[in-house]
């Protein structure tokens, strides 16, 4: 790779790195992903505006959206958050048969209009349909390494045979692979699933080899405290971070709860400190 592209992508990615090498970062393509549904305990936030400048003003490192809402809402993610844009999707209204593939929804040159600062797309590692999320991956990779653009793979392994050999997805030992396969194919930055404890974590944060594991959300949990505990065990472990979506827009207020992260994943601070601190206890 040459100095120029090595340049761009080192410095995109201190967009949504501190330089405590940590980020914490809003996710919002649920309306494609899951449905409008998803929205429905604080109606308000089905709005891209009205959540994004909500995360952007408790001082979220970046957003993650996919092409359509980063037209819609793109200007409110202020210059100082990184903007990552998703290219790869499916919706939940295809056919069970179908819903193991990701299909690409927008280009990389797209992104690069709506000014982008990181380019991802999902991988599910052992999907029936693996081989062409991995070409896609590919592509996307090798363009947006070439405009000096850093590469998020969503490296999620899901499919009947890893159902079949390990019982569940988030079985560490498959999290691992798929974050190697991510570290493998090229990707700059992973998203993955949650294995349970910090000592399985810690050897997926491993077997990334350097490139910063970051984990994806999930569900909201009833009490924030639980939330933050968990983001404190990705930290304890090695982790780089958070992507969070449903944890933070089915939240009445997201910002306190935001800033409550923020002191975890940044200050190290205690999540029950920084729940008090935050007024969330
Ligand atoms: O990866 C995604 C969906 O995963 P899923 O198929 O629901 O397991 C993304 O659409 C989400 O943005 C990501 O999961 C983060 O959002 P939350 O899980 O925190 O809501």
């Amino acid at each position: 790779m040459d100095a120029y592209q090595n340049v761009g992508i080192k410095r995109r990615m201190k967009r949504f790195f501190r330089r405590d090498g940590r980020a914490l970062i809003f996710a919002m393509d649920h309306g494609f992903e899951h449905g409008p549904t998803d929205f429905e305990e604080h109606w308000e936030h089905v709005n891209p505006r009205i959540i994004i400048k909500k995360v952007v003003r408790a001082g979220i490192d970046g957003v993650m959206m996919l092409p359509g809402l980063a037209r819609a809402a793109g200007i409110d993610v202020k210059p100082n958050v990184g903007l990552m844009i998703k290219l790869t999707s499916k919706t939940n209204l295809r056919p069970k048969d179908d819903q193991l593939l990701q299909s690409q929804l927008g280009f990389v040159e797209d992104a690069v209009k709506l000014g982008a600062d990181a380019i991802a797309a999902t991988v599910y590692w052992g999907s029936p349909q693996e081989d062409a999320m991995m070409r896609q991956f590919a592509e996307i990779a090798s363009y947006a390494h070439d405009l000096g653009f850093p590469v998020v793979q969503f490296a999620y392994p899901r499919g009947p045979y890893i159902n079949e050999k390990y019982g569940r997805k988030e079985d560490y030992r498959v999290v691992m692979y798929g974050a190697r396969a991510a570290v493998e194919s090229g990707a700059d930055m992973i998203k993955t699933y949650w294995t349970g404890s910090r000592e399985t974590f810690a050897k997926v944060v491993d077997a990334a080899a350097g490139v910063p594991v970051l984990l994806s959300g999930g569900a909201k949990t009833d009490n924030p405290v639980d939330f933050l505990k968990l983001v404190w065990d990705v930290i304890e472990a090695g982790g780089a971070g958070a992507v969070v979506g449903r944890n933070i827009f089915q939240r009445e207020d997201p910002e306190p709860f935001i800033k409550a992260l923020l002191r975890v994943v940044h200050r190290n601070e205690d999540p029950e400190e920084a729940a008090k601190a935050e007024g969330l206890l």
